[in-house]
């Protein structure tokens, strides 16, 4: 799929995962807002999670690069197909063990792996010392949420290790 990432500039860009995307050419990203193309939107405010049935939707996934202290939902006002990623733990160093707040490049895999593009997920995460982290720690409900059917079918995954 095409990745793209609405970039606010706003965190530490040694530390930015999307600008280390960009470095490697594997992601786009567009500091003016009406140059995002449109897509799947990874978008935490979301009032749907993704599914599996999204990938018939569009080729092209944005995530919204911002430090999450900045976060708003007025920076998510991209045109777009929005939705939020089910639960899923941090495995980068500085939020590890954290559910949702995932960085970029999580968010971009996690819902690759959902979609059905993992080996893309894969590679993105090769290219972070922490990447496989995150694939080993959310290893079952990833492929339980990437066998759904549909949103709802997810936030009842999601809802049993929330009951966990
Ligand atoms: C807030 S930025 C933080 C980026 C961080 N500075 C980095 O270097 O990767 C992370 C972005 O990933 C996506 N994302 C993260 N967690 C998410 C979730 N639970 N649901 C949907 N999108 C999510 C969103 O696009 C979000 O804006």
């Amino acid at each position: 799929m095409d990745l793209h990432v609405r970039y606010e500039g706003d965190d530490d860009p040694q530390k930015c995962t999307a600008k280390k995307l960009e470095r490697f050419d594997l992601a786009t990203l567009h500091s003016v807002k009406r140059s995002v193309p449109y897509g799947l939107v990874l978008d935490p405010f979301a009032d749907k999670a993704l599914s599996p049935a999204d990938r018939e939707s569009t080729d092209t996934l944005v995530a919204m690069d911002s430090s999450w202290e900045s976060a708003s939902a007025e920076q998510f006002e991209i045109d777009g197909i929005h939705r939020a990623l089910p639960f899923m733990l941090a495995g980068n160093p500085v939020n590890y063990g954290n559910p949702y707040q995932l960085t970029t490049v999580e968010a971009f895999a996690g819902a690759l792996v959902i979609l059905g593009e993992r080996e893309q997920a894969e590679f993105l995460l090769s290219k972070f010392r922490w990447g496989q982290t995150f694939l080993d720690l959310n290893e079952e409900p990833l492929e339980r949420y990437a066998e759904c059917t549909d949103s709802a079918g997810v936030v009842a995954v999601q809802n049993e290790y929330l009951d966990r």
